[in-house]
C-alpha cells in the first residue's frame, strides 16, 4: 500500500484533506485521528505534522507527503518536490523596527529570531554573514518587544501580524513557499500507486485553474480565435448545421476567462459560454 503523509494540524491541514478529498480518496473523519486506511485506493494516510512530515518521507519510512516548500528546505531532509499544490502560499521574510536594517548585509552581529533556522542560516552563509540565530516555536513577532531578538525572519502571508507588532518587513523576500507533494531523493522505482495519486492531483489541479470554453464562429475567423485561446493542446473544432460556423470548445485559464471571451467576442464568436471542469485527467 502507498503511505501518505497529510498535515494534521495548522496552515495546510484543511487544504491538504480537501484535495485528497477531491481526488477521490477517504480521508478522516475527526481530526484526533492519526491514520486512516482507504482499502477500495490501497493508501495508507498518516497525519503528522507538516515540519515532520519531510523527515518521515525524506527518511523513507512514508512513500510521499504533503508539506511545505518552507519547511522542506528548513528540514534539509533528503526529499525532492513532485507537485506544487496551489495552496498554503507564503512568504519567507525579515522583519523588525522601521529602520533598523535595509537589507541582509545589515544583519551582521545582530540577534535574528525564528522558527526556521535551517532556511535562515542557509540564507545567512549565502550571503557572508554573520548574525546570532534565535530559535523558537512560534509567535516570533513578540521576540523583538519582548528584547530576545532584534528582528525575525518568518511566514508573512497577509502582513496583519507584523502590523500587529509594530514590525516592517525589510529586503527581498527568502523564500516564496506554497504546498508541495514530496518524496524522497533519488528513488528510481515509483512505490505501487504513486502514478495514480500523482495523476489525480494534476487532475483536480487542472480542474480547479481551467474552465472549458464553447463558442460559435466562422471558419475563416478560426485561426484567430486560435491565437487568443490554443488550449493545452488543440481546441476541438466541430462542423455546424449553419454554413460556414464551427463550434470550437476549449480549456482556458479560470483567471483569464473573462478577458478572452471579450476577445473572442471582437474576432467574431458568439453564443460563448464557460462551464466548470469538475475532474480530468490530462
Ligand atoms: N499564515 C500562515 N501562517 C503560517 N504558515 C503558513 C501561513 N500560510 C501558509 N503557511 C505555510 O504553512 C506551513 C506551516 O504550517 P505549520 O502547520 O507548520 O505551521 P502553522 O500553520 O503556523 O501552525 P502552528 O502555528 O499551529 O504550528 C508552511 O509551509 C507555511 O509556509
Ligand atoms: O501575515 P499573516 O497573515 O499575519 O500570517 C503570518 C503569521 O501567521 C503564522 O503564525 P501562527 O498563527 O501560525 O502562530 P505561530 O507564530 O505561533 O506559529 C506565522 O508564523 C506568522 O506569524
Ligand atoms: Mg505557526
Amino acid at each position: 500500500m502507498l503511505r501518505v503523509a497529510v498535515p494534521n494540524k495548522g496552515s495546510l491541514s484543511e487544504a491538504a484533506t480537501d484535495i485528497l478529498t477531491e481526488a477521490g480518496y477517504k480521508q478522516r473523519r475527526s481530526t484526533k485521528d492519526l491514520a486512516l486506511t482507504d482499502t477500495a485506493n490501497e493508501v495508507e494516510f498518516y497525519y503528522l505534522r507538516p515540519r515532520d512530515i519531510a523527515v518521515y518521507v525524506g527518511e523513507g519510512t512514508l512513500d510521499v507527503g504533503i508539506s511545505g516548500r518552507d519547511l522542506v528546505l528548513d528540514s534539509h531532509a533528503d526529499a525532492e518536490v513532485i507537485v506544487e499544490l496551489g495552496f498554503g502560499a507564503s512568504t519567507f521574510r525579515f522583519a523588525g523596527p522601521p529602520g533598523i536594517a535595509d537589507s541582509v548585509k545589515d544583519l551582521s552581529g545582530k540577534r535574528v529570531a525564528t522558527s526556521y533556522a535551517g532556511v535562515l542560516k542557509d540564507h545567512l552563509a549565502e550571503n557572508g554573514v554573520e548574525a546570532s540565530v534565535v530559535r523558537l516555536d512560534g509567535a516570533v513577532e513578540s521576540a523583538v518587544q519582548l528584547g530576545v531578538a532584534d528582528v525575525i525572519a518568518d511566514v508573512v502571508e497577509t502582513g496583519t501580524t507584523l502590523r500587529q507588532a509594530g514590525l516592517e518587513v525589510f529586503g527581498d523576500p527568502i523564500l516564496r513557499s506554497e504546498a508541495v507533494l514530496i518524496k524522497r531523493q533519488g528513488v528510481e522505482t515509483p512505490p505501487n500507486g504513486l502514478d495514480q495519486l500523482v495523476r489525480r492531483l494534476q487532475g483536480v489541479l487542472v480542474a480547479r485553474n481551467y474552465v472549458m470554453m464553447d463558442y460559435d464562429i466562422r471558419v475563416e475567423a478560426v485561426d484567430a480565435a486560435n491565437e487568443v485561446a490554443p488550449g493545452l493542446e488543440s481546441p476541438t473544432v466541430s462542423p455546424l448545421h449553419r454554413e460556414g460556423w464551427v463550434a470550437v470548445r476549449v480549456m482556458v485559464p479560470r483567471a483569464e476567462a473573462q478577458r478572452i471571451m471579450d476577445q473572442l467576442w471582437d474576432i467574431g464568436a458568439r453564443a460563448i459560454l464557460t462551464t466548470d471542469i469538475h475532474a480530468c485527467r490530462i
